[in-house]
C-alpha cells in the first residue's frame, strides 16, 4: 500500500517489501512518500491537506482512478464544507500587509531565496525529475517528453528565483519631494491572505510557479489544485518543506469546487489567483466582487503566412501544438488559419500523417479529462453540418483502450471549416468553442481575406496564446499591429504551445489577466502598487500660520 506514509513508516515499507518493490522505494526520493511506479488500484495511494502546519486527513475520501484503466489508485482526503474552519483561520492570521514587505521581516526575501536555490538544486537531481515526471504522467496522461519538460520549466523558474532574485522582486524607488526632508517611495506591496486554484493539465508546473510567486511577494497562500492531480503538488510541498519552506507560510486543501467556492465567500481572501475554465472563472470574479486575476480558456489561433517554406517543420509545429498532451493544453492550437498558398504544400497531408504517428502506447495520444469522445463527436457532427465543412483527419474514437468512459478517448482530429462560414453569426460561437481536446478546426484564406481572419481572432473571446507563421515583416507588423494575444509567436518556427519559464505566458486585453512565471508576471499578479510619502523635516523657522483653505 503505497498510502502517504510517515518517514519511519516508510523506513518500515523499505525494509519489508520485496525486493523489486524495495529497489524501487530506493529510487525514491527522500521527501517522497509515494512512488509513481507503485501507484495503482492493488497498491493506491493517499493524498492528505495541509493546515496551519499539519498535514491532515478528512471525513470524506474521494477515489480518483485511473485514467488509462479507471481503478481506483488514488484517495483524496477532500476537506467538506463543515471542516473549512481550520483553513479559515489559517488565512486570518495573515494580515493584509504580509508575511513580510519592503518594511517588514525583508530576510524572508532571501529566505525564499535560499529555499529557491534549495528547491532546484534537489528538483534538478535526475531521480527527482524522472519521479516528478512519472508522477505526472500516472495522473495527467502526457508523453514523457511532455511531462518531464513541465518538470523541467518548473525546475528552472526555481533557478531564476535564487539568491537575490526573490529581493529584487520587491525593488522599489524613490522620487524627490518638494522640499527639503520630502520624498516619495513607490514600493510593490503583498495582499495579505490570498487563494491559489489549477486545474489539472500542469500538475506541477502552474500550481508551484503561481506558489512561489505569491510566497515570494510576502503573500500567505491556500493552494488548491484538481483533485484529480493534487498528489503531484502534495509531493511537491514535502519538497519544499525539506528545503526549508516554513510550514506555516502555505496551506493546501484538497476539495471540490462547491467547497473552495465556500473558503472563498467565508475566508475572504484579498486576492484569488484562478487557472481555469472561463465559465468558472467568471462566477468567481463575480463571487469575489473582482479580487481575483484569471488565466481562463485559450481559443489559441495560428496564422499561416502567404510565404510557404519550411513545410515539414511547420506541421511538425503544427501537430504538436493542437496534439500535444491530447490537446489538453491552454495553449492549444484550436484554429489554423492558412493562407491558400500553403494548400498545395502538402501541409494537411504531411499533418494527417504525423497525427497517425500518435499511440497511447507512449501517451502521445491519450485519455482527456475534461471533455468525454461522445462529447467531442457531437461537436464534429454539429460543425459537418456548416456548408462546406468536413473531417480532414481523425474523427473516430480511440480504440483498443481501457480508457474509462467518464474520460474522452479520441482520435487526432482535424476539421475543415469554409472561412465565410465561420464568420457568420450563426456559427462562429460553435466554431470558436474550446474543446480541451485533441480537436483542431482549419480553414483557409485568400490574399485579400486577411481582414476576415483578422475580424475572426477580433470577435474571440479569450486571448492568450496565438502564432504568426511567417518571415515575411511587414506580413508580421501588420496581423501583429492589429491583433491582442498576450503570449504571441511570430516566425517561421512560431507556435502556441510551450511557454518556458523565461517569458510572460498569460491572456491579454483583460483587466483581471493574470501571468505565470516571469518577474513581470509575478509582481503584477501577486503585488500591488504602494506609495510612500516621507515628509520629515525640518519646518522652517519662519514657518506661520497660514490662512484657512
Ligand atoms: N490560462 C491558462 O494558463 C490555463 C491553463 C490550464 C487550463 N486552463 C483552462 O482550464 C480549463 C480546463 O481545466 P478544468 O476543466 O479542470 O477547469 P475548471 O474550471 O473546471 O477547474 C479548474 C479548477 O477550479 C476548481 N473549481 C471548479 N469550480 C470551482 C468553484 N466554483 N470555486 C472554486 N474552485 C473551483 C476545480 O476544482 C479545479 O481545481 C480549460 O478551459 C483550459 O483552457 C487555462
Ligand atoms: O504552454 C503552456 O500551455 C503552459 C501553461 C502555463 C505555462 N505554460
Amino acid at each position: 500500500m503505497s498510502r502517504l506514509l510517515s518517514r519511519q513508516h516508510l523506513a518500515a515499507v523499505r525494509r519489508s517489501a520485496p525486493f523489486a518493490c524495495v529497489s524501487r522505494w530506493l529510487h525514491t526520493p527522500s521527501f517522497a512518500t509515494v512512488s509513481p511506479q507503485e501507484v495503482s488500484g492493488s497498491s493506491p495511494a493517499e493524498v492528505q491537506n495541509f493546515v496551519q502546519g499539519s498535514w491532515t486527513a478528512s471525513a470524506n475520501w474521494n477515489w480518483i482512478v485511473d485514467p488509462l484503466n479507471g481503478d481506483k489508485f488514488i484517495k483524496v482526503a477532500e476537506v467538506q464544507g463543515t471542516e473549512i474552519k481550520s483553513f479559515m483561520e489559517s488565512l486570518s492570521k495573515c494580515p493584509k500587509h504580509g508575511l513580510h514587505n519592503p518594511l517588514k521581516a525583508p530576510e524572508r526575501y532571501l529566505m525564499y531565496g535560499d529555499i529557491s536555490a534549495k528547491a532546484a538544486h534537489m528538483l534538478g537531481q535526475p531521480t527527482v525529475l524522472d519521479f516528478f515526471a512519472k508522477l505526472i504522467q500516472r495522473v495527467s496522461p502526457k508523453s514523457y517528453q511532455q511531462a518531464l519538460a513541465e518538470v523541467q520549466v518548473s525546475q528552472k523558474f526555481l533557478e531564476n528565483f535564487c539568491g537575490d532574485q526573490v529581493r529584487f522582486l520587491a525593488r522599489s524607488f524613490a522620487v524627490p519631494g518638494n522640499h527639503l526632508g520630502q520624498r516619495s517611495n513607490g514600493y510593490r506591496w503583498p495582499y495579505g491572505p490570498v487563494a491559489i486554484i489549477t486545474p489539472f493539465n500542469f500538475p506541477l508546473e502552474i500550481p508551484l510557479l503561481q506558489l512561489m510567486g505569491a510566497l515570494y511577494m510576502g503573500n500567505k497562500p491556500v493552494l488548491k489544485v484538481d483533485s484529480k492531480v493534487s498528489i503531484v503538488m502534495e509531493q511537491m510541498i514535502r519538497l519544499l518543506h525539506d528545503c526549508g519552506l516554513p510550514a506555516e507560510d502555505m496551506d493546501f486543501i484538497n476539495s471540490d469546487g462547491a467547497v473552495m467556492n465556500k473558503l472563498l465567500l467565508e475566508a475572504n481572501p484579498k486576492m484569488t489567483l484562478f487557472t481555469g475554465s472561463s465559465r468558472v472563472a467568471e462566477k468567481l470574479a463575480a463571487d469575489l466582487k473582482g479580487r481575483v486575476k484569471l488565466e481562463d480558456a485559450g481559443f489559441d489561433w495560428k496564422i499561416l503566412g502567404p510565404d510557404v517554406q519550411e513545410v515539414d517543420y511547420v506541421a511538425w509545429v503544427c501537430d504538436q501544438d493542437a496534439y500535444a498532451c491530447s490537446g489538453q493544453k491552454c495553449s492549444a492550437q484550436s484554429v489554423l488559419f492558412m493562407h491558400k498558398n500553403w494548400s498545395s504544400s502538402g501541409l494537411l497531408e504531411k499533418m494527417k500523417k504525423l497525427s497517425e504517428r500518435r499511440k497511447l502506447e507512449d501517451l502521445t495520444i491519450g485519455p482527456v479529462l475534461t471533455v468525454t469522445t461522445e462529447a467531442m463527436i457531437e461537436h464534429m457532427n454539429n460543425l459537418l453540418k456548416i456548408r462546406g465543412s468536413k473531417v480532414l483527419f481523425g474523427g473516430e474514437p480511440l480504440a483498443n483502450h481501457s480508457i474509462p468512459k467518464i474520460y474522452g478517448a479520441m482520435k487526432p482530429t482535424a476539421v475543415f471549416v469554409p472561412l465565410e462560414e465561420i464568420l457568420k453569426s450563426g456559427n462562429f460561437e460553435l466554431v470558436t468553442k474550446e474543446i480541451f481536446g485533441p480537436f483542431q478546426v482549419v480553414t483557409e484564406y485568400s490574399e485579400d481575406q486577411l481582414e476576415l481572419v483578422l475580424e475572426a481572432c477580433e470577435r474571440m473571446n479569450a486571448h492568450l496564446t496565438a502564432a504568426i507563421v511567417s518571415n515575411d515583416p511587414l506580413f508580421l507588423q501588420d496581423v501583429l499591429g492589429r491583433s491582442v494575444n498576450g503570449t504571441t509567436y511570430a516566425g517561421i518556427r512560431a507556435r502556441t504551445t510551450g511557454a518556458p519559464q523565461n517569458h510572460w505566458f498569460g491572456p491579454a486585453g483583460d483587466p483581471r489577466g493574470a501571468g505565470i512565471g516571469t518577474p513581470e508576471a509575478i509582481k503584477l499578479v501577486w503585488s500591488c502598487h504602494r506609495e510612500i510619502i516621507y515628509d520629515v523635516g525640518p519646518v522652517p523657522e519662519s514657518w506661520a500660520l497660514p490662512s484657512a483653505t
